[in-house]
């Protein structure tokens, strides 16, 4: 074991994630080199400035601005600069030079993971990118590997902490957004500009991730509809406290068999309120957590930190050494399964409950004749109440499965009623009993 030939590593992006890898790397130099059966020898860190502050000491020479040709020198890259380019184009070049690759690039894989997996497929190399969804959090894996033998009929996830811990503090403290945000950032959670988290474009890349890895099929960023948190109100998330409920930023994959028997796939992100009973609703804070469900197995939940350099570097290091075992043995691991290329169904054939609070006149009839515009759209009613009287007057229905099409036909039918002031919230309700 001791004599098999070193091998050979160079980590792309020496920032957060990249920092910790190369650490682990040296720290766990002997532990690694046992469970894999040959060392591994750091070649090169590719940075784009050489002089600047890192949190990691990299050992003398090992640092370069020349990524393309590093790539060409190792057999197996990681990738963790993150965004499209230039990451994409050295993860095609060290495929095409006979490296393997793990990855942390969610936005990438999301954005155009195909055109990865049939550059690696082409050079008989391994592509693996664990922490590319929920950090530490072992669940692509698990969807891969563990649950290859079973059907996965839905996935729902709280896959993003940044908007997790506004939620949670919305919830806990009664702030509104801009407030919750505001100490996000203070506590360095929330990036400067928070778009790609707080708009929900990190976890709609996710959710793509995801569906395909538990629904054979491929799934990309666009097919995803997206909605972030930045409209959710301090009245909305009281609003599912009074229900019982608390508002989560859900990431919600689900096969669904058509009338005409086929099966097909729905992807979203978007707030929700979920019951304070269900198993996401007690994760707080900026924890991840990923519930499956599956024919045989039922229902699954995976928890854990989702972010995070040190979190994010052990599931790196969890890929290299599954691809550096692969690598000793000339085998390649599961790959991609896109066998059954399923379609993805538009936003307006979703099926869900829906919270709608509304804003009407206090007098006779109101009620009734709200109530019959849901019944014209065909959205039935599980619950109605009243809050407040006069012009505080508001109702507060909570309906039964209904399509995105028919509660998107039913509001715009309320926001047109002399008796409706307005429709002051709109959101949807998962996780619970119909
Ligand atoms: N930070 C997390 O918690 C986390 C969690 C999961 C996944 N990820 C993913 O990991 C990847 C890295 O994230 P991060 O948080 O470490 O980002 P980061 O911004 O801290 O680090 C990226 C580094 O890449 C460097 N870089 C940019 N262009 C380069 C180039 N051409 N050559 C070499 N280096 C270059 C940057 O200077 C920076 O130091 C991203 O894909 C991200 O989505 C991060
Ligand atoms: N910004 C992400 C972490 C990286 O995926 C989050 O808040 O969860
Ligand atoms: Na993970």
């Amino acid at each position: 074991m001791g004599s098999a030939e070193p091998l050979k590593v160079a980590v792309l992006g020496c920032g957060s994630v990249g920092s910790q890898v190369v650490r682990l790397l040296d720290e766990q130099a002997d532990d690694l080199a046992a469970r894999i059966g040959a060392p591994v020898e750091l070649v090169g860190v590719g940075v784009r400035r050489l002089d600047a502050p890192r949190e990691v000491d990299v050992p003398e020479g090992l640092l370069t601005t020349d990524a393309a040709s590093l790539v060409t020198r190792a057999d197996l890259v990681v990738e963790v600069i993150g965004g499209i380019e230039p990451a994409r184009g050295l993860i095609l070049s060290a495929l095409e030079s006979g490296a393997s690759v793990v990855t942390a690039n969610k936005a990438l894989l999301a954005e155009d993971g195909p055109t990865l997996f049939e550059a690696a497929a082409k050079a008989g190399r391994d592509l693996y990118y664990e922490a590319a969804v929920a950090g530490a959090i072992p669940i692509l894996r698990p969807l891969r590997e563990s649950l290859a033998g079973d059907r996965v009929t839905r996935v729902l996830g709280i896959v993003n902490g940044t908007t997790n811990f506004i939620l949670d503090k919305m919830d806990s403290s009664g702030a509104g957004f801009a407030e919750a945000l505001e100490e996000a950032q203070e506590l360095g959670y929330a990036e400067a500009d928070p778009t790609a988290d707080v708009e929900g474009f990190d976890a709609a890349a996710k959710a793509a991730i995801l569906a395909s890895l538990a629904f054979h099929t491929r799934v990309t960023a666009a097919d995803v509809h997206r909605e972030g948190i930045s409209e959710v109100t301090a009245a909305d998330v009281a609003s599912a406290a009074d229900m019982g409920c608390v508002v989560k930023l859900l990431a919600i994959c689900e096969l669904r068999v058509q009338p005409d028997g086929e099966e097909a796939v729905a992807v979203r992100v978007h707030p929700a309120m979920i019951p304070r009973s269900h198993p996401l609703a007690s994760v707080r804070e900026a924890y991840n957590a990923v519930f499956v469900e599956s024919d045989a197995a039922g229902q699954l939940m995976f928890y854990g930190p989702g972010a995070g350099g040190s979190p994010t570097a052990s599931a790196v290091l969890g890929d290299l050494v599954t691809v550096a075992r692969n690598r000793l043995s000339q085998t390649r691991g599961a790959g991609e399964s896109a066998y059954t290329d399923r379609a993805v169904l538009p936003m307006g054939e979703t099926v869900t409950r829906y919270h709608v609070a509304i804003d009407v006149d206090d007098k006779a009839g109101v009620l009734a004749a709200v109530a019959l515009a849901f019944a014209e759209h065909g959205v039935s009613i599980q619950t109605v109440r009243q809050e407040g009287r006069g012009d505080d007057a508001q109702l507060v229905v909570v309906s039964h499965d209904a399509t995105d099409a028919q509660l998107s036909a039913t509001v715009t039918h309320l926001q047109q009623m002399d008796i409706v002031r307005e429709v002051t919230s709109v959101m949807r309700v998962e996780g619970g009993a119909e």
